[in-house]
């Protein structure tokens, strides 16, 4: 019998787990594999949720956390990483402190703060630690406006306080910056990039018309990375994971009775 062997691009998720499949690292794995990138973890929390919202959280002790990056910086070959739900100020500094220490090529942080529901998943204490030891290391930073605000204290209620808020971020050391527009009002959906060489783009959708948008910004994020790891510059990267982004939301699957999951089969669907 012959064998077959093939060679997929890495990258690493450093995350919470989410019981109900869809948000967290259970989104960022399925959206690595739909990219034929694979998918290694860090995990940093345990939760009990579903579509409804989030029932429980255990955040894991800091030894593990430490002993999975050393794991997988021994032997593995990463060559994008993404950040989600760190939990609390302790477990930022942790994270910050070993992407720091090692290589695992572009670092996008996503700097989830609270879930669909409304639950916290950072820590008030946290935000100072992210901006302070987590932003100097991203390659990009993803918030979404309220995370944009909660990170540079102005309120984001014009499109020159966007810009404002994106260059405050890139002040704190943020290479690139990313600031979704998913929570504004209204059916025009923009999200706003500003790149480290000062030039800045939107990209513009309709909204749609769904409660199934559990893990979008993981999804988006995780998306990004994997077309990193894939070896697309950062424009491209952003343009193809808000594609693929899209059709995750267009393409709906029931699961639960509440915000559920994106469809990573979407893509096969069109
Ligand atoms: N109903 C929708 N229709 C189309 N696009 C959407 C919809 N909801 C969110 N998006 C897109 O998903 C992306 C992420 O949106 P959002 O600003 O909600 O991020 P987020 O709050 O980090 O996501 P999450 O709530 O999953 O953590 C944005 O590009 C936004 O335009
Ligand atoms: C483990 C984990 N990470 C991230 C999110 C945010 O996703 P959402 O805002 O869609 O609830 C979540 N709910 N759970």
């Amino acid at each position: 019998m012959s064998s077959n062997v093939q060679q997929f691009p890495q990258m690493l998720t450093v995350a919470g787990i989410d019981s109900s499949g869809g948000a967290g690292i259970n989104a960022d794995v399925a959206t690595a594999f739909a990219h034929h990138v694979y998918p290694a973890t860090v995990v940093v929390a345990v939760t009990a949720q579903n579509t409804y919202g989030v029932q429980g959280v255990q955040l894991l002790e800091p030894q593990i956390i430490e002993q999975q990056f050393a794991s997988i910086a021994d032997d593995l070959a990463i060559r994008a990483v993404k950040t989600g739900m760190l939990g609390d100020q302790q477990h930022v500094e942790i994270v910050a402190k070993a992407l720091a220490n090692y290589d695992f090529g572009p670092i996008i942080i996503d700097p989830v703060m609270v879930a669909k529901g409304g639950a916290k998943l950072l820590s008030n204490e946290a935000v100072t630690a992210v901006k302070t030891k987590l932003l100097p290391l991203a390659t990009l930073v993803t918030p979404n406006l309220l995370e944009a605000q909660q990170l540079t204290g102005i309120e984001i209620n014009t499109p020159d306080n966007l810009v404002t808020a994106a260059h405050i971020l890139q002040s704190l050391g943020a290479k690139n910056v990313l600031i979704k527009g998913g929570h504004a009002i209204g059916n025009e959906l923009t999200d706003y990039i500003l790149l480290a060489n000062q030039t800045e783009f939107t990209l513009v959708n309709s909204r749609v018309d769904t409660i199934r948008t559990h893990g979008t910004g993981d999804t988006y994020a995780a998306a990004i990375a994997s077309n990193l790891a894939l070896g697309y510059d950062l424009v491209s990267s952003i343009k193809q994971a808000k594609e693929y982004l899209y059709t995750t939301i267009t393409n709906q699957i029931i699961v639960g009775h509440g915000h559920g999951p994106l469809n990573h089969w979407g893509r096969m669907c069109n």
